[in-house]
């Protein structure tokens, strides 16, 4: 099972995660989640990365919060098993990235 991250791990990952990307693409922390709201050029590149991204939330056996209109996703990234974050939250965000 996940483990919750404490304050000071929590910091660090998230400093891991924003450490590539640009200002105007950072990863917030809002409470127990972290969260991010990506832009597609259309629709329809906006849920083909929806699709690949559900393909590995099953793999990793962890899904995220998410909200799609248009070509915006928001997205919210929690750990309910612990409430809160665990190391699986930046995994899954790391692959968001990835698949951009
Ligand atoms: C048994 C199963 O793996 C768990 O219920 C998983 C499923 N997906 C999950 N996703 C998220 N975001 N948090 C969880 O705690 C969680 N738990």
């Amino acid at each position: 099972m996940a483990e919750r991250l404490t304050e000071s791990q929590i910091d660090e990952a998230l400093s891991s995660l924003n450490a590539t990307l640009a200002a105007d693409e950072q990863w917030q922390r809002d409470g127990d989640k972290i969260t991010k709201t990506f832009t597609f050029k259309s629709f329809i590149r906006a849920f083909g990365w929806m699709s690949q991204i559900a393909i590995w939330a099953e793999k990793l056996k962890h899904h995220p919060e998410w909200f799609n209109v248009y070509n915006r996703v928001e997205v919210a990234l929690t750990t309910h098993d612990v409430d809160g974050l665990s190391e699986l939250d930046f995994s899954l965000a790391e692959k968001m990235e990835k698949f951009r």
